[in-house]
């Protein structure tokens, strides 16, 4: 692919600008570094002579030494961002029929927080994307081992004989079932097509929906298919072995929808699991997929997406292509990365979940020093690259002898062959986890596993094209963000204290700007130690009436005043430029310290105790489903708390905290009445009330709400005790 030679010379499948302003960019970022070196010019110039002070002083030059770090790294992905876009006509007319076969894999885990109706429909919009449908294949990996999910999937191989045609015959657009009736097709064609077909799909998922509800099959549907039967052996969901079922086989001449087109491969597996043996979560479940699809179709491409993303645009697939097979530059990329977005976002985005900055800027950023990350969705790889191949390297599956050529057998035997591959005992002694296939051992196995492939000397792209690629579900609880982001945030650093990490392994192996960029996701945790002493300490001491920042009229004002003016200017300026609102940028940073705070914090204590061997990192899945309250609240973006996790603790502490210094070192200031004394200590007056100010929906929670997703009164008295005990120590220790 990407070397064929009739397109030699031939108009390029794909294009890349460079972002407007980039020297303006430049200039205004070299101002902050000098801005930033005058803040610690300052510190180690005033280091106080007490030394009660002279502690807090140095912690507070750390905390600025690590911001500017920070801020140094992350202009590595402001420095040249570049925005792709596409040639789909080219790339159909010149590769008609000499398109490459494409093996999606949807994953799934557990029936009741990712519903089976969920997955079919993601599983139906990408059967049904704008692509020769015997060249398409999709596999549903189920880590739940449910009888449900495969018998959702059951009905959705038969709905696919309707929906399919449906869509092409009307270039329907979402494809997912779900979001297209939810869009009120109103202007719609043919009314009597339209009807008829979301009356299947509203009876099919009454079947469905019962089924689950009730917990079980009917009983009437288990003859239906042999491949009920393989639950006789299911112990439980972390015992049972490898269930394979080809629902589709392409190869079929009887496989055909209602029109008599070819149908897309179907295939439904469950991997074996054993208690003894450790599965590996997402990246295990992959690793079978890659191996058992290999046995199947083995596709060139592969698509990977989580089961609540749902294919939004029908041309992704061609799209891809458009990189993979230009000519020119395609044969060093080794993945395509669309954006995560998701389509349950609440007005004011509470929990900045549309990762607005990342989306717009780091990512296109990433992309143009090295090459854009994995991040676990959305993604289409080359089969060869995720399996290890160095960059220019002759390519072999290992396991590709083991067993007897597919295309003799029928889709029993094949289920039989290809079944082992995707036993607990297949990767012993094997490289799969470690130079094959997702890596093992990472809560982010996605981010580890693209940073391999760029340093095995492969490039990956970024595309962000106007009608989304996908679409999925972003957490609707401030419990859920934290937790995942602290999975994110572990998994990050551990990548970088690991021997692979873009510091150690990525030396010399890829640029400088991308190891750095890499970084900056890497110490997301690193964060919390910084942001922690300045939410506490300025404060502490504003009640104390101690100041330890220059004064208003000090020269050294003025470096503190630009970094801090300019930063805030200039983030509003990125979040407006990019189509976003001030109430989101607001709520942004907001979530932004919610996150340093907590998230981060446990996530760097749960990676340096499992360096140590004192805890396992596991996979806590992220809810999809939210019941009426919440998601009423969520959607008229209320915070929702609901429970007294010790994150939350920390949360309200830190609030109360702010407040009563405020409050007090106002008073204090007031009662004093002298001016010299409100100059000195206005920095500090400035930070405290900004921290209150950005922590209103927490008083709320803790005293104006009344509804189930308040603030529990346990954390009230816990916030309350810890947040006064700290005060009066301040006052009279
Ligand atoms: O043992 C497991 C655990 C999870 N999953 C699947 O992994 C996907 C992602 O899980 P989710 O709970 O939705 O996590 P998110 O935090 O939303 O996932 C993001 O972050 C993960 C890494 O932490 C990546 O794997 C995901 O692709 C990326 O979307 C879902 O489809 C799950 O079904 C499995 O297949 N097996
Ligand atoms: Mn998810």
């Amino acid at each position: 692919m990407g070397s064929g030679s009739e397109g030699e010379g031939a108009p390029l499948l794909f294009e890349t600008k460079e972002a407007k302003w980039k020297n303006a960019y430049r200039l205004f970022s070299i101002s902050m570094f000098i801005g930033i070196s005058m803040i610690w010019v300052y510190r180690i110039n005033h280091i106080p002579l007490n030394v009660q002070e002279r502690w807090v002083w140095i912690l507070l030059f750390l905390s600025e030494l690590w911001f500017g770090f920070y801020w140094v790294i992350t202009q590595s992905v402001r420095w040249n961002q570049v925005y792709r876009s596409t040639f789909r006509d080219r790339l159909s007319h010149r590769y008609k029929d000499k398109l490459p076969s494409v093996d999606i894999f949807v994953c799934t885990a557990d029936p009741t927080i990712e519903p089976p109706m969920m997955v079919i429909n993601t599983v139906l919009s990408v059967m049904a994307y704008n692509y020769p449908t015997e060249k398409l294949s999709v596999y549903l990996s189920d880590d739940g081992g449910s009888d449900l999910t495969f018998y959702a999937l059951l009905e959705a191989s038969e709905f696919s004989k309707h929906w399919i045609p449906f869509c092409k015959n009307f270039s329907i657009e979402p494809r997912s079932p779900a979001a297209y009736f939810s869009t009120n097709p109103d202007s719609f064609v043919d009314v009597e097509g339209l009807s008829s077909i979301k009356k299947l799909y509203e009876e099919m998922k009454d079947r469905i929906e019962t089924a689950v509800r009730l917990g079980q099959i009917p009983e009437e549907i288990r003859p239906k298919h042999k491949g009920f039967s393989e639950w006789t052996s299911v112990l439980s969901r972390r015992d049972h072995p490898t269930i394979l079922q080809v629902l589709i086989d392409g190869r079929n001449p009887h496989a055909v929808d209602i029109d008599g087109g070819t149908l897309p491969t179907l295939v439904y597996l469950s991997r074996e699991k054993r208690p003894i043996h450790h599965h590996n979560f997402k990246a295990g479940a992959m690793n079978a997929l890659i191996r058992v699809s290999s046995k199947i179709t083995n596709g060139e491409i592969i698509l990977n997406v989580d089961c609540d993303m749902y294919s939004n645009n029908p041309e992704s697939v061609r799209d891809a292509l458009c990189f993979f097979m230009d000519e020119r530059n395609g044969h060093e990329i080794a993945f395509v990365q669309f954006p995560q977005t998701f389509d349950n976002l609440s007005k004011n985005d509470i929990y900045g979940g549309s990762f607005h900055m990342i989306k717009e800027v780091e990512l296109p950023g990433l992309d143009g020093c090295g090459g854009a990350p994995y991040i676990g969705t959305g993604c289409f790889h080359r089969r060869e690259a995720l399996c290890g191949r160095k960059y220019g390297e002759e390519f072999d599956f290992e396991y590709e002898e083991s067993v007897p050529n597919r295309v003799q057998e029928g889709a029993t035997e094949l289920e039989e062959t290809a079944k082992i591959l995707a036993d607990c005992t297949f990767e012993e002694g094997t490289q799969w986890g470690k130079e094959m296939g997702l890596k093992y051992g990472c809560a982010v196995e996605d981010v580890i596993t693209g940073l391999a492939i760029h340093c095995r000397g492969w490039k990956s792209v970024y595309f962000n094209p106007t009608r989304k690629g996908f679409l999925g579900i972003a957490p609707t609880t401030l419990g859920q963000t934290l937790v995942q982001h602290k999975r994110w945030s572990e998994g990050d650093f551990q990548i970088v204290l690991s021997k692979h990490g873009p510091l150690s392994y990525g030396v010399g192996r890829m640029k400088l700007g991308h190891q750095m960029a890499y970084c900056i996701y890497c110490f997301w945790a690193v964060n919390c130690f910084a942001t922690l002493y300045y939410s506490v300490l300025p404060s502490l001491y504003l009640l104390k009436g101690i100041s330890l920042f220059p004064r208003i009229t000090s020269p050294w004002f003025l470096p503190f005043a630009y970094v801090i003016i300019t930063e805030i200017l200039s983030s509003i300026g990125e979040f407006l430029y990019y189509g976003s609102t001030l109430q989101c940028w607001w709520n942004e940073q907001r979530i932004w310290m919610y996150k340093r705070t907590t998230s981060y914090l446990f996530g760097f204590i749960d990676t340096i105790l499992n360096l140590f061997g004192f805890a396992n990192s596991g996979f806590d899945i992220t809810a999809k489903v939210t019941d009426q309250d919440v998601s009423k609240r969520y959607e008229k973006d209320i915070m929702e708390f609901g429970n007294s996790s010790p994150m939350f603790i920390i949360l309200a502490t830190l609030a109360m905290l702010n407040l009563y210094c405020l409050f007090w070192g106002l008073e204090r200031m007031i009662m004093d009445a002298k001016i010299s004394i409100f100059e000195s200590l206005f920095l500090q007056v400035l930070l405290c009330g900004f921290l209150v100010l950005i922590n209103l929906p927490i008083y709320d929670g803790l005293f104006f709400r009344k509804d189930n997703g308040s603030l529990p009164t346990s954390v009230k008295v816990k916030s309350i005790i810890l947040a006064l005990s700290a005060c009066f120590l301040m006052l009279y220790y």
